[in-house]
């Protein structure tokens, strides 16, 4: 059902969606040994652009197991497949994707009830449907040769799409066997060969390429390759974006794969993604993108043992329990487990998986004083009979009141790449969106975007890249409401700030004897 809100603060036109909005923050200043909280009120214009355009992205990494799973449920979705199971008929469907498969509370309804509506009718957002996929691997097989080579979805249903699937060939790609495990060598037969010059331009002819033959006028570039080690920052090679583009005309051996994708993706004016957790984002790179405006926006997607984390020991820390023991392992036998299982790797992997219980243990400095942290211990085995099904165990010990003690021990085991699937559908299309929305202050002429690092996605990132001097944030709740209220700021709408006064204050409460409210769905909102 279409969304109109009905204000002075906001305008429809052909082209865009015209939002005037109040954003209000407190600062907090110390004064006299006194905490002093100043309430801030920045009126900004919001410009929505409602036209989606044909939007592409080319995956960097489309032969592996997210690669080839995003293609197959795209088609398994736009076809509307089914296939039989053990548990019945399975239909196709994006389940942990939050555009796709999350609601957003719009406001109260007329019997006070919450109306929630799809995330998508937000606002105009690239359906699946629409999305055309491309991409590099360093592996030649074809799509559905990947997909089989995954072992992720079901047969029969790879069985459907086989014909579609294999007429998708990955682009050569820049392999360089420094920065992946050794063992991953085998895969290589599909390469960009030459200086990393020559590479940089084959990527940029690539970009073309696609734009041509596909008549996508919008391409976003995402990192699904193999982790790499973390590149050393050298000063004179890519500590700046001038070194960098000196190191890599002088083919600088320290300049990874990922790092060229970057650099030939910011070149071309396209939005880049790193879904992996190497530091992809060397200086120079950083430097690039801001002075080009061109978004970026990683790291490592945030999508099972580590988002549950972000949740667990959110509410741990905020109840005022203090984890003091927070031990992480994992098993699993599909390709990244392979990858990760040299030490190198693993070392990038466990950076991005410890770091994120950073911003909440800081938070409370009851619990935590002087910078105390807890014992936190990443494991992660390559098992290979277990293949994609991720086999999670974490132990949280926590202190509670009086010398007591609470441990959570939890077991998860996934298809670890239908979980990242979705994480990648939500970055392409939140990320296409942020590049049609655009600020200024009532008194200015000109809009500008938001600041090229997009720590707007971090929800959907392990270890957010943020701009220079910004907070990190991993709360997974706190950075799920920044999209949403980025959302509704768009529609001149306030925050959804869970007071609900309407229910617990009587001057604003119109429903004291009538019926229940009953929570109201729509469905297929549209704009
Ligand atoms: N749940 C998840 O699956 C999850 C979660 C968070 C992060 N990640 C990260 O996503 C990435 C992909 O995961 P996956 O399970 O699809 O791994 P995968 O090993 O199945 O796929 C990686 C693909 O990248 C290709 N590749 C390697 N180097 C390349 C290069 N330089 N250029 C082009 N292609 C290259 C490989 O041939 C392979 O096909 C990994 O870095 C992983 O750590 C995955
Ligand atoms: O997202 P998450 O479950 O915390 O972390 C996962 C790791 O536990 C897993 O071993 C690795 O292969 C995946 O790439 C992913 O990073």
């Amino acid at each position: 059902m279409e969304i109109v809100v009905n204000s002075p603060n906001i305008k429809y036109t052909d082209k865009f969606i015209e939002a005037k909005y109040e954003y209000q923050t407190t600062t907090v200043e110390t004064r006299a040994n006194k905490l002093h909280a100043v309430p801030k009120t920045d009126s900004i214009d919001i410009q929505t652009e409602r036209i989606v355009p044909k939007v592409g992205v080319m995956l960097v990494g489309w032969g592996g197991n997210n690669g080839s799973t995003l293609s197959a449920a795209l088609l398994a979705n736009k076809l509307k497949l089914s296939w039989p199971t053990k548990k019945g008929e399975q239909e196709a469907n994006w389940f942990g994707s939050i555009t796709q498969a999350s609601t957003v509370r719009l406001g109260t309804g007329v019997d006070g009830e919450d109306v929630y509506v799809p995330m998508s009718t937000m606002l105009p957002m690239v359906h699946p449907d629409n999305l055309v996929v491309d991409g590099w691997d360093i592996s030649s097989l074809n799509i559905a040769e990947a997909c089989k080579r995954a072992g992720v979805l079901d047969p029969i249903l790879q069985q459907q799409m086989h014909k579609e699937l294999s007429q998708l060939k990955p682009r050569p790609s820049v392999y360089s066997p420094d920065f992946i495990a050794a063992n991953q060598a085998d895969r290589a037969d599909n390469l960009i060969m030459g200086t990393k010059l020559e590479q940089v331009q084959a990527i940029c002819n690539d970009i073309e390429d696609f734009k041509k033959t596909s008549g996508v006028e919008k391409v976003i570039i995402l990192w699904t390759a193999n982790t790499e080690r973390f590149s050393e920052i050298i000063k004179g090679v890519n500590d700046t974006a001038a070194n960098l583009k000196a190191a890599i005309a002088k083919g600088h051996q320290e300049i990874s794969p990922s790092t060229l994708f970057a650099y030939a993706s910011i070149l071309s004016n396209c939005v880049y993604i790193n879904g992996s957790p190497q530091n992809t984002f060397v200086p120079g790179v950083l430097e690039m993108a801001e002075a080009k405006g061109v978004f970026i926006c990683g790291d490592d997607f945030k999508s099972g043992q580590t988002k549950i984390k972000s949740v667990l020991v959110d509410f741990l820390v905020s109840a005022g329990i203090k984890p003091v023991s927070i031990v992480s392992y994992n098993h699993l036998g599909n390709n990244d487990g392979k990858n990760l299982s040299a030490p190198k790797q693993f070392r990038s992997k466990e950076i991005t998986k410890s770091n994120v219980v950073d911003d909440m243990v800081e938070s409370n400095n009851i619990l935590y004083p002087n910078g105390e942290k807890p014992d936190h211990c990443v494991v992660i085995k390559y098992v290979p009979y277990v293949g994609d099904s991720k086999r999670a165990m974490d132990e949280y010990t926590s202190e509670i009141m009086m010398g007591g003690l609470n441990t959570i021990v939890i077991h998860n085991t996934c298809e670890d790449s239908l979980l990242a699937t979705p994480i990648i559908l939500d970055l392409i299309i939140l990320a296409e969106l942020c590049t049609r929305i655009a600020f200024k202050k009532p008194s200015e002429a000109k809009f500008s975007t938001f600041h090229p690092v997009l720590s707007i996605l971090s929800y959907l990132c392990k270890a957010p890249l943020v701009p220079n001097g910004t907070p990190v944030i991993n709360a997974l709740f706190k950075q799920r409401l920044c999209i949403e209220n980025v959302l509704r700021a768009c529609l001149s709408l306030p925050p959804d700030n869970s007071m609900l006064l309407e229910h617990k204050i009587p001057m604003l409460m119109k429903h004291q004897d009538g019926p229940c409210p009953k929570k109201a769905k729509y469905e297929n909102g549209k704009h």
